[in-house]
Order: structure tokens, then sequence, then C-alpha cells
């Protein structure tokens, strides 16, 4: 099969970045479904491609050969339960985007021989320049697995991985992991400000230098730590900032940040099981 129908449930943010990336990849977007209780998410989606919209998730169920779950986790279980029966029928590979509902829950609302690719996407999908993690449980078939791979692949990099459990640590490193880079993008910026810059020179230069600095990591044949040595010149202004950070913890941080997202992330499954 080469192109398999697709259904989206939930047409938020995600789902129309993935649809985005999966009309541009060629998938034909009369193949793609989407249902929405709220007809301006399904408008926006309809100014992105000619996909077919459904207020009604059974009847976007129907005859699908994907289901992918892009709807809030909170409201997983109801949507789930309304979908099952449809998406039996159908034999249908069942995708959850959800952070924190985990397949035990999944297979309970939804019958327990379900075929489900659980995985953890992160907002730069919306550009196509996503990392998402994936995990399937043993329901699922080599052609679905491509299937799977092909729709996440459509938005970023994909990376499966082998046990459930290592969907929390993609979960706080990928999943979250933007908002980290945000943050450490807006203390260069009030720092660089408190030293006399323009707000908005500061932003240009803290963005461009992310920026930058990214695409050098992956353009580079060369580790992370030999492109920080070569800008720290030995004496010099890096290697003061380096050792300040140092000095201060700054490894010893991440790593506890990255544990209580993954901490919250297993917490979540549990209250949402
Ligand atoms: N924002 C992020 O960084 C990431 C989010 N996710 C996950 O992606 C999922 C979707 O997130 P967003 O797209 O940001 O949310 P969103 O709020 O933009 O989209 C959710 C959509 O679901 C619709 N919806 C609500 N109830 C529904 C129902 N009963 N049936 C069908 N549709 C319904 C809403 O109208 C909305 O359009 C969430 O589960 C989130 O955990 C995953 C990875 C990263
Ligand atoms: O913050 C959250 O819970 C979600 C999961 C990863 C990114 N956003």
């Amino acid at each position: 099969m080469e192109h398999p129908q697709i259904t989206f449930i939930g047409a938020g943010n995600m789902a129309s970045s993935i649809i985005g990336g999966l009309v541009e990849s060629g998938q034909p977007a009369d193949r793609i479904h989407a249902a929405d209780p709220f007809p301006q998410s399904l408008e926006r989606l309809r100014e992105i491609a000619p996909v077919n919209t459904y207020d009604d998730n059974t009847a976007a169920v129907t005859g699908a050969d994907v289901v992918i779950l892009a709807v809030k986790p909170q409201v997983m279980a109801d949507v789930c339960t309304g979908i099952a029966e449809a998406a039996q029928a159908s034999g249908a590979l069942v995708i959850s985007i959800a952070a924190g509902i985990t397949i035990a829950s999944m297979r309970r609302w939804l019958g327990e021989r379900t075929a489900i690719v659980r995985c953890m996407p992160n907002t730069p999908a919306l550009l196509g320049c996503g990392a998402t993690g994936l995990y399937a449980n043993e329901q699922v078939s080599q052609q679905q697995r491509d299937f799977a791979d092909t729709i996440l692949g459509a938005v970023g990099i994909v990376r499966w991985v082998e046990r459930e459990a290592d969907l929390d640590a993609v979960t706080a490193l990928s999943g979250s992991g933007p908002a980290y880079f945000f943050l450490f993008m807006e203390s260069m910026i009030d720092a660089g400000v408190a030293q006399g810059l323009d707000r908005d020179t500061a932003t240009e230069l803290a963005l461009q230098t992310g920026l930058g600095a990214a695409r050098m990591a992956l353009e580079n044949d060369v580790d992370l730590v030999e492109l920080r040595r070569r800008v720290t010149s030995p004496g010099g202004t890096t290697q003061a900032a380096v050792e300040s950070f140092e000095a201060r913890g700054l490894r010893q941080q991440v790593t506890d940040a990255m544990a209580a997202a993954a901490a919250r992330a297993e917490t979540m499954a549990k209250e949402m099981g």
C-alpha cells in the first residue's frame, strides 16, 4: 500500500504541523482525514491542504489505516473509548503523541489487541525540524512501523526506543528540550542588556548564535567538546565564562532538571491512566 488512509483525532498545533509535512512529502490530501469539535481548528487545517474534515471522531476513523491521536492527554480516555469500536473494525494502527499516556492505558481503552505506537515529538516539528522518539507495542507490524516512521519523519528526525520507559527520557530531552534552549537564550539576552546592549541587538545576536552553534554541531564531523575547545582561547573570555558555569554546577542543574521532567512524565502517566 503506497499511501495509507491517515486520520487525525484533534486538529490543533501538532496535528497541523504533521499534516503540513505529510502533504509536502507527497501524501495525497484526500487520503488525510481530521476530526475536531472546533470548526475553527478544521478551517485552519483546510487552509494548509484540502484534507477531509469531520466533527465526529468515529466517522473519521472508519476505514482508516492509521489513526493519530493528537489531543491533550486529559481528553485521551474519552477519545479512545469513543473510537475503540471503529478503530478495531478498521484494524488501524493507533499512534499517540500525547505526553504521559501509556500503552497499557490505551490498550484498556481501545482493546487489548490494538497495534499502538506511542511517540514524543517536539514543537520544532512546526518548522519541519522536529525530533521524535517512538515506541511500538508487539501488535505493530513492520508495515505499520514504516507508516509511523514516514508520518513522523515528515516533520523531522525519528528515533525508535526499545523500552516504553525510555520515552520518559525522550520527553525530558527533546520533548521539553526546546524550552530549555529558549530559557538559555532568554538569560543570555537579559545578561547582554544588563551589560549595556539594547534589547533588539542582544536578541538578534543571541538567536543567531544559537542557530549558528546548532548548525556547526550538526554539520561538522567534529564532536561538541572539540567545537567548544575551538572557541575557547586559553586564558581568554570563553574560558572565564565556562569556568563560571562549571563552578556553579551547570551540568548538575541540567541533570536535575531532566530528572524532574522524566519523573513528572511518570507521575502524569499514573494520574491519567
Ligand atoms: N506542545 C508540545 O511541545 C508537545 C505536545 N505534545 C502532545 O501533542 C498533543 C496535542 O498538542 P497540541 O497540538 O499542542 O494541542 P492543541 O490544543 O493545539 O490541539 C488539540 C486539539 O484537540 C481538539 N480536541 C479537543 N477535544 C477533542 C475531542 N474530544 N476529539 C477530537 N479533538 C478534540 C482541540 O479542539 C484542539 O484543536 C498533546 O497530547 C501534547 O501532549 C507532544 C509533544 C510535544
Ligand atoms: O510540557 C509538557 O508536558 C509537554 C510534553 C513535552 C513538551 N510539552
